[in-house]
């Protein structure tokens, strides 16, 4: 039933910005469980794009795949291509810690490293080969500026990142992802987990990052995704049911089981 409907939906062209991945006919599966299916659609570059679907729809096993997270799970098997910059991602050959430093990941429950508010990231910035003392606080000090963290912990970088709310705990790892440069980061319910001002505040944030970084992100708040995605795609058991610009997807969606979960008839 929902191959049929899936044939009629025609994905729209790029219009203003250019696609930085483009994910063709992607599925995952976990042994027996076909979580994703057959998923076509494109991330575009310097846009937020959101995942929406019931729970169990396969958007989170679709955010992991992009960065090879799904490596980690035993039994995880992906098939299809999500090309970035020329190269299909899903490559046995590609260097993953080289992948995850420039398509970043950030998770649901904000997840600091037990270590100073200072080490969280420049731990990860000598791990990954940069060194100088005056470099590294140059770039902790530009990272924690642009997540909206600097005048919050700026006279207490010493302290244990586990000292801060849930929401600046949250803030600074979207601060450790920035400060390897990523060009695409993946948020899987990054709010979800914490209170309302502080999900505003990250709201805002996604905002103003957007114009640096391509942002994909899984939220089971339909106002979250109406607000801030310029794209949303609609999961429904592994499929993408629609994908279009969130503004047509929110006033006029295609298919009526997105209108009918866009307006909690079910979820
Ligand atoms: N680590 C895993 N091992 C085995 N099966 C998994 C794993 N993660 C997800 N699955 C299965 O894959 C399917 C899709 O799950 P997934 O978490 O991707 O959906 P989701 O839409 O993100 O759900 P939610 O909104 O509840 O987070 C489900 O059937 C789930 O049980």
């Amino acid at each position: 039933m929902l191959t049929q409907l899936k044939e009629k939906v025609i994905y729209p062209e790029p219009k203003k910005q250019s696609v930085i991945i483009e994910v063709n006919d992607l599925n995952v599966y976990y042994k027996n469980n076909h979580a994703v299916k057959n998923v076509s659609i494109p991330i575009r570059e310097r846009s937020i794009t959101a995942l929406i679907g019931p729970s169990g729809c396969g958007k989170s096993s679709f955010l992991r795949t992009i960065n090879r997270m799904n490596d980690l799970i035993a039994g995880a098997k992906c098939q299809g291509e999500i090309m970035y910059d020329g190269i299909n991602l899903l490559d046995k050959k590609i260097d993953v810690v080289a992948l995850r430093k420039e398509i970043g990941m950030v998770f649901q429950k904000p997840n600091p490293f037990p270590k100073s508010i200072y080490e969280n990231i420049a731990m990860p910035l000598k791990f990954s080969g940069i060194r100088g003392k005056t470099r590294i606080n140059e770039i902790v000090e530009e990272s924690l500026f642009q997540a909206a963290l600097l005048e919050e912990v700026k006279d207490r970088l010493t302290q244990s990142a586990l000292s801060l709310s849930g929401g600046q705990q949250q803030r600074l790892c979207i601060a450790r992802a920035l400060a390897l440069k990523p060009k695409v980061l993946l948020l899987d319910e990054p709010t979800s987990a914490i209170d309302p001002v502080s999900s505003a505040k990250i709201e805002d944030l996604l905002l103003t990052l957007k114009k640096q970084v391509s942002l994909v992100i899984v939220t089971h708040n339909m106002q979250q995704a109406a607000r801030i995605a310029d794209q949303t795609a609609f999961f429904y058991e592994g499929e993408v049911v629609e994908y279009d610009d969130t503004p047509v997807m929110f006033t006029n969606p295609a298919f009526k089981r997105t209108e009918d979960y866009i307006n909690g008839r079910f979820g």
